[in-house]
């Protein structure tokens, strides 16, 4: 596959009265065609510069931006015009025009581009079905929830067919299950259309969910980047961590693991589990081989990108050499975290 975006070196200056902020800080990226990319990071770490970069709504101050092939750097404004023509862009805000009907709405990037009125009306007839709002062509947007709002921003942004979608936190002003429905609208997107989608968010969930690579951001630099399930198996960046742990909640934080610890007298563990490593069932065999009795104590099992992913807490009971090999073994399998011994007595025993 060819690349939709090239960024070389990319660095964004802005100068503030005397103080200079670099939002974007050297990024290298790219953006594949036909992929589901998505750009992650908190609140000033770049991500919206960034985009307005690769939309050429700003001028880098050093590096490459290429779009479609088209290197952006000093060009005119004419030859811009047509770059920014071929890239649609959905907002956290819908930015709709309230005196307009949804049809009119859709309709209005093809006046701007001067179609006639007859391909216009089949044309827009044609999105409002691909977005399921067929019955709401002539509601105005006040009477459409955020969802149907936000299917509006993407029937509009994809009026002239642009090969690329940016969205820029377009799920962040909606609930759980609308955030579900949109996302699975610019999945069909992709999919149906084949258009390549960079999602601006600071949200895992969608990250997981949606995109098939990501880059993490932070203080104007991409500080990782890779295929989604690879990130979400091995984060090597604190922020990535951080991100990732928002998404899984497998983990027991550290307040989780002593109270496992007061309440079981085993060796307390964490076990990664990946697409063929760390699951239940291999668990299940090795405690047999090593004479260890356990217990799920904490974790959970996701799907990231259809793979599955988390990881499960045990509470390990058997003689110490026992576990230890036991522990030794699932290492080379896989990432273990060692908690230490639990503190209960009694029944439960703990190590022999
Ligand atoms: N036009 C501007 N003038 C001055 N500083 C700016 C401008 N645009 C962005 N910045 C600064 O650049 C940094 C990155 O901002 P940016 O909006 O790209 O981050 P972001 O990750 O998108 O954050 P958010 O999610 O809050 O929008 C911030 O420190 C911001 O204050």
């Amino acid at each position: 596959m060819g690349a939709a975006v090239q960024l070389r070196d990319v660095t964004k200056e802005f100068t503030d009265g005397r103080r200079t902020v670099r939002a974007v800080d050297g990024v290298t990226l790219d953006i594949r065609a036909g992929e589901v990319f998505g750009v992650i990071g908190y609140s000033g770490a770049g991500k919206s510069t960034l985009v307005r970069l690769i939309n050429a709504l700003e001028v880098p101050t050093a590096g490459s931006v290429v779009v479609d092939g088209t290197e952006l750097a000093g060009l005119p404004e004419r030859r811009l015009r047509p770059v920014r023509a071929g890239i649609g862009f959905i907002f956290q805000q819908f930015n709709l025009l309230s005196s307009r009907t949804v049809a009119g709405n859709v309709a209005y990037p093809l006046q701007v581009a001067r179609w006639p009125k007859e391909k216009r009306e089949a044309r827009v007839a044609e999105l409002l079905e691909f977005v399921g709002l067929t019955d709401k062509a002539q509601q105005y947007p006040n009477q459409l929830s955020g969802g149907q709002k936000q299917r509006v921003g993407i029937a509009r942004a994809l009026a002239t067919s642009p090969s690329l979608l940016l969205a820029d936190e377009s799920t962040s002003a909606l609930d759980p299950e609308t955030t579900r429905d949109v996302l699975d609208l610019l999945r069909r997107v992709n999919a149906e259309l084949g258009v390549t989608i960079v999602v601006i968010t600071h949200e895992m969930s969608v990250v997981s969910y949606l995109c098939d690579r990501v880059a993490v951001m932070e203080g104007g630099r991409v500080v990782e980047h890779g295929d989604v399930y690879d990130l979400f198996a091995r984060p090597r960046e604190v922020v990535t961590r951080r991100f990732v742990g928002t998404a899984l909640h497998d983990r027991p934080r550290p307040d989780v693991v002593e109270r496992l610890r007061d309440r079981h007298a085993g060796r307390i563990v964490t076990v990664a589990v990946t697409d063929d490593e760390g699951s239940p069932t291999l668990l299940t065999r090795l405690l047999r081989e090593h004479r260890v009795d356990g217990s799920i104590v904490f974790g959970g099992i996701t799907e990231v990108g259809a793979r599955p992913l988390g990881s499960v807490t045990w509470d390990l009971v058997g003689e110490r050499g026992d576990v230890d090999a036991l522990l030794d073994e699932l290492r080379r399998r896989t990432e273990v975290v060692d908690h230490g011994q639990g503190r209960a007595t009694g029944a439960t025993g703990g190590a022999r």
